[in-house]
Order: structure tokens, then sequence, then C-alpha cells
């Protein structure tokens, strides 16, 4: 005997009704063809959406095609007869395909790290949003039965994915207690249980604080099948959501949108602390600090969207690190160095990303460069927000051998061609009312690093602090901030080559921190700086060495 499909979500009842509609039209010869057209019309949109859905999702990964088929060809009557789960379990319980890509995505845009899943059945949700975490992101799924661990567990293990996943045997409600117990917060919470205790579960996590406050709630068939709004209903999981639905339409504390999405899913996510504080119970001190500046939390208070940003000697290393940076928080970046080709592909890798970023070769030493330079980022972008002025030249020499051709070089590019570029963005900048400078100095301004002999580096690089103290001060009443950074030692594949190696083992011993920078330590201090959240800061050295200098 063929299996009847039972229909599971509203589209799929209306497919069935309307199949038994125009089936039965067909057979009558008194209905109008008209009336045969406008069901056959009806029917084809209505069966086709679910499949044309389907085929337009984005494909499934190999380990989740292999659970779905896993999940539809086990025999769970078997299984329930043989005492293995305590319920029979409907395969068509599995989120599936679309609702899967759709949980991942959500996952993704809302950058989440953390998820809790309440009823895991076989793993497809869990695996689907696990594949939308990062590495470091984690899934407690939580699930009755035993049985389904032991189902799920080596698909998991073969997507790079499931070690992300933490799989909770037992009741969910004992679970949420033992993780309120331990003080877990969660970025998004799938609800798909039993549907008499969405309601507990909710309040639960709510009253728990266990949603962060930026966290999503997801809930599953909040629709169930139309029964929550047709006046007739009287199955008890359709009452259930029902009377769910209701309460979080109604709770102040969050705002709740239905998606239509096969049998349907309610987005909850907490409401701003604005409505939050007028509920509130406690004494609150409504100010800055309680509901962030500009309403902004602190993390967003150093997000650079709709900044324009340059690099010099962006091309590679440190420039290129602070060009990744400021992009990331979102400002977009002129990429300048001296050699074009290595410009432009850091321009190129910023642009993969989704970065808007350009490439300018120029000479930092020469005014006609550094003002050509300015005019180009200003005519594209129409502004200058964050100058990195990071470019600069470092040559060995002890100091009775330094010739006046090396210090002029280097004073040329680290300390004049500094001062061109900061007074070049300067004057946009003071024309705008706003800026910020961020120059690349070195922990050689503070100690002499030894024992390598580079007088003409240390002194030119002592002279860009003070000219960042003196244009600090003097620009921050018209709204332009000038710091500096001064990194240690950073780490190249050029210390590692063999020559090098006595004077690393001499510069490790002399860093309290065991290693040398990465141009990635610095990546903070810049965005930190280039950010409104650094406004009260100028004519500042901002240093990271590792401890170096305290030695
Ligand atoms: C609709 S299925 C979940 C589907 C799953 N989210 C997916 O991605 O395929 C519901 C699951 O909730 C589980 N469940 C039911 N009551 C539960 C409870 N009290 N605690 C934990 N899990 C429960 C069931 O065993 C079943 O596996």
């Amino acid at each position: 005997m063929a299996l009847v499909k039972v229909p599971d979500t509203p589209m799929e009842v209306i497919v069935d009704l309307l199949t038994k509609a125009k089936d039965k039209a067909v057979s009558c010869s008194t209905v109008p063809e008209e009336l045969k057209g406008h069901l056959q019309k009806a029917l084809d949109i209505a069966s086709g959406l679910d499949v044309y859905l389907e085929k337009m999702t984005t494909q499934e990964s190999e380990p989740l095609r292999e659970l779905y088929e896993k999940t539809m060809s086990h025999d769970w009557n078997q299984v329930h007869k043989e005492g293995k789960t305590i319920f029979q379990l409907p395969k068509e319980c599995i989120t599936g395909h679309v609702e899967g890509q759709t949980l991942k995505m959500l996952i993704h845009m809302s950058q989440a790290k953390r998820v809790l899943e309440i009823g895991m059945f076989t793993g497809y949700g869990a695996l689907s949003m696990a594949e939308g975490l990062p590495d470091d992101g984690l899934l407690i799924a939580c699930e009755l039965e035993p049985y389904l661990k032991e189902f799920a567990q080596p698909i998991f293990d073969k997507s790079p994915h499931g070690k992300k996943i933490i799989v909770k045997s037992g009741p969910a409600m004992d679970t949420l207690k033992e993780l309120a117990l331990a003080g877990e917060q969660f970025d998004m919470v799938f609800i798909d249980a039993d549907k008499n205790n969405y309601i507990n579960y909710y309040n639960f996590i709510m009253e728990n604080n266990m949603l962060k406050l930026r966290g999503v709630m997801c809930v599953d068939n909040s629709l169930f099948k139309g029964k929550v709004y047709l006046e007739n209903a009287t199955d008890s999981n359709g009452l259930a959501l029902r009377e769910f639905n209701q309460f979080v339409s109604n709770d102040p504390r969050v705002e709740q949108v239905i998606i239509p999405l096969r049998d349907g899913i309610s987005l909850i996510r907490r409401v701003s602390l604005a409505r939050s504080c007028s509920l509130a119970q406690c004494t609150i001190t409504d100010d800055d600090v309680f509901r962030g500046v500009k309403g902004l939390s602190i993390l967003d208070r150093m997000r650079l969207d709709e900044k324009v940003a340059y690099v010099t000697g962006g091309g590679q290393g440190i420039g290129r690190a602070f060009a990744h940076a400021l992009g990331e928080a979102g400002a977009k970046v002129a990429v300048v160095d001296l050699d074009q080709a290595r410009a432009e592909a850091v321009a190129q890798e910023l642009f993969i990303k989704g970065i808007s970023a350009i490439s300018i070769s120029a000479d930092i030493s020469k005014p006609a460069d550094v003002q050509r330079m300015i005019d180009t980022i200003v005519s594209k972008w129409g502004a200058i927000h964050i100058a990195c002025n990071n470019a600069g030249i470092n040559l060995n020499s002890a100091s009775e051998e330094t010739t006046l051709e090396e210090w002029d070089q280097t004073f040329d590019v680290n300390l004049r061609g500094t001062f061109i570029c900061c007074q070049a963005a300067g004057r946009v900048m003071l024309r705008q009312g706003y800026g910020k400078i961020i120059n690349t100095a070195s922990m050689a301004s503070l100690i002499v690093p030894h024992p390598q002999k580079q007088l003409s580096y240390n002194t030119s690089k002592a002279g860009v602090v003070k000219l960042t103290q003196t244009l600090g001060t003097e620009w921050i009443d018209r709204g332009v901030r000038v710091n500096c950074i001064s990194p240690g030692i950073v780490d190249t594949p050029l210390i590692h080559s063999e020559d090098l190696k006595p004077l690393l083992r001499r510069w490790l011993s002399d860093i309290p921190a065991g290693r040398l920078a990465q141009v990635t330590d610095l990546q903070a201090a810049v965005v930190y700086l280039a950010s409104d959240a650094s406004d009260y800061m100028t004519g500042h050295n901002l240093v990271i060495e590792g401890g170096q200098s305290l030695w």
C-alpha cells in the first residue's frame, strides 16, 4: 500500500484541499470551465512553491544530504518497537533543506557565535546552523532521546563543523536549568521540541537572561498547519502554539514576526534598551553609560562605517594589517604604497572581503605625490576621515659611520614624509572639522633597541612622536586628533633568516611577552584610534611591544 503523505504545513494543506476540489470539479460536468481553470492555476501556484524554493536554495553539504537520507530511510517504527526511543518519532519532523539553509543564513547575518537548539531530532538543523558558525562557535543541542545522539554523532564527525556541536540528552528543561546555573547566554535560540512546552522554554530563557542583548529566538512550527488561526481547531499542539504566539505578541520585552516558510518560523528579538528601561522594576541610572553614547554599545562605537581612510605603506606588513583592520571595521580604504603592484594586491584582498578599496602609488617624501594621493581620495570619496601615516624605512649603521645620505634618506621618509602627509591630510580634516591621524612611530622612540645600530631610525621615530604630540594638541580643538602607535619588534619572514638567528634570540630574551609582535597584534589599536571611541585621546604614543620598553 502506498504511503499517504500527511500535509504538514499550511501550504501542503492548501495543496491537498485544492487537489481534492479540482478532482471533484473535473469529474463534475456542471462546474464551469472557468472555475476549473482557476482551481488548476491556484493548485499550480501552491504546489510549485516548495518545489521551487527547494530548487533555488543553495545545495546542502554532503554530510547534510547524508543525514537527510539516513533519517528518511530509517525505520523509526521499528526503533520505537525495540524500545530504543521513548516516543515514536515521525521522520517528517526533520527541518530539511530550505529551513536548514534559512537558519544557517540567520546565523551568518546575526554573526551568532553561541546557539542553543531545543529539540534536535537527527541533527539536520543543528548541523546546518553549525555550518554558519565561525570556527570558535558553539551549538548546544537539547534532545530528549539519547538514541538520537548516537544516530547523529557519526555524521557530525564526518563534517568539519560537527565539532562545534554538543548534544545534551534528556528533558530540555533540565538542560536549560543546568545552563542557566552556569550563567550561559546565547546569540540564537532555536525552539523546535514539544509544542506545549514552548511557552515554558521561552519564559525560562527570558527570565534567566539566557538570550543575549542582540540575540534572536527562532521558533519552529509557529503556524502549525494554519491551526493557530483556524477558528474551529481543536488540535492540542495547534492550540498550544496559538497561545504561545499570542503571549509573545503581547510581551513588551520582545518584538516578533512570523515568517510563513514551511510550517512557520517566528523570529523574536529583545526590544531596545529604551523600552526595557521603562519596563524595568529596578532603579536604573539612565545615562550614556547605561544606554551607550548615541545609543551605541562600546563595540559599535568602534565601527568605522561610512569613514574614508588611507594607509601609506599599505602594500605589506603593518600597513597591510592596518588596511584590513580599518576595512573590516567598515571604512573605505585607499591603500597607498611606493610599489603600485603591492598596493593593488592589497586593495584586491580588501575588495574580495567586500570592502571598498582603491590603490594609489605615492612616494610620501615627495609633496606632489602626497597631494595627488589626497586629491585622488577626496575626488573619489569626498572626504578623508582617517589618515594612517605608516610608511617608513630602517637603515642600520654604527653612528660613527652613519652617512648624511643615510640620515637624510631616513628622515626624508620617516619624519619629513610623515609631516607632509599629516599636513596635507590635516588641511582637509581641518576644513571638515573632523579627522583622525594615526602615525606609525616605534618603540625605538622610547628606548634604544639593541644590539643593532640604527641612529637615524631611532631619532626619526622620536621625531614622529614629537610631531604627533604637537599636531595633536594644536588641532584637537578643531576636531582633528593626532596619535601614534609604537610597535615593538614585528615578526617578518626576514627575521627568521640564519644570519639573524643570534639577534632574534637576544631580542626574545628582552621581551617579557616572550615573542615578537605579529602585525595582527596592532590591528585593534588602529581601529580604536580611528574611531569616535578615542575622541578624548590626542598626541598619545600607544606602545605595543609585549613589555619590551619596560625591561
Ligand atoms: C521537530 S523535532 C526537531 C527537529 C530538529 N530541530 C531538526 O532540525 O530536524 C522535535 C524533537 O524534539 C525532541 N523533544 C521532544 N520533547 C523534548 C523535551 N522535553 N526535551 C528535549 N527534546 C524533546 C523530540 O525527541 C524530537 O527529536
